[in-house]
């Protein structure tokens, strides 16, 4: 991180995050979902967050049609808008992980270097790309927002998988992948409880 001239951070003087972690009682991690619309990102962070809350976790879920309501309001989706969407993100996700929570982010992501941004302001041993496949024909069908609709219809500018491109992870690639078009909700929340709760256990 590079300090802009006259700027002088405090980081130094506060709390650090293993003593939050301590008073927590958990491990603070960063779980990036991405995946075209509809595949079900949302569907899973949510199902995640409330298994975990069981558990005693502390977590929170940064969603990409909030976070756009909100903080990003300002963006839309040229690939110059999503790359300062996704590093607004990867910043704000650094500071819920510097308070020792569990983050679940729910963004399209699209790109290869889009994900390895966030990993570099993230810090990479602190963040799990989590890619959440389900083929465009999937989303189409879900089409839970009714957008892949709009967007066949040319009512929406630069859709992903449409006119704007969805770039699959590529061997080698750090990142778990979890293909939900054959699968319950059920079986792909088991399949990543079973990952994500040895990262996150204060041991
Ligand atoms: N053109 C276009 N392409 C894709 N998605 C669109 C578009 N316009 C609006 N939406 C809605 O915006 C949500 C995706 O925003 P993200 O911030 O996740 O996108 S990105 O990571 O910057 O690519 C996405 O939410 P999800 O369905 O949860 O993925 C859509 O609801
Ligand atoms: N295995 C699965 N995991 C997650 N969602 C699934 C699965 N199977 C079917 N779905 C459905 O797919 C849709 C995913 O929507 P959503 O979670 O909003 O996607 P996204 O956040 O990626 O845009 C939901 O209607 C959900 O019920």
């Amino acid at each position: 991180m590079s300090t802009p001239e006259n700027i002088h951070t405090e980081f130094h003087r506060m709390l650090g995050r293993d003593a939050k972690e301590a008073q927590l009682k958990q491990r603070g991690h960063v779980f990036w979902f991405y995946g075209l619309s509809g595949s079900g990102k949302s569907t899973l962070a949510n199902a995640l967050e409330r298994k975990l809350a069981e558990q005693g976790f502390i977590t929170k879920i940064l969603d990409g049609d909030n976070i756009r309501s909100g903080l990003n309001s300002d963006l839309g989706f040229s690939d110059a808008d999503r790359q300062e969407n996704i590093r607004r993100i990867a910043e704000v996700t650094r500071l819920f992980l510097d308070a020792g929570i569990v983050v679940f982010t729910s963004f399209i992501t699209p790109k290869r270097e889009l994900r390895a941004a966030a990993r570099e302001i993230v810090g990479v041993d602190d963040i799990t790309p989590v890619y959440v496949e389900a083929s465009f024909e999937t989303c189409a069908e879900r089409d839970v927002k009714g957008l892949y609709a709009k967007a066949a219809a040319g009512g929406v500018k630069n859709f992903t998988g449409k006119d704007s491109s969805f770039e699959a992870p590529v061997a080698g690639d750090p990142d778990w992948t979890i293909t939900t078009d054959n699968q319950t909700e059920e079986e792909s929340l088991n399949q990543l409880l079973e990952k994500v709760l040895p990262l996150i256990k204060n041991s």
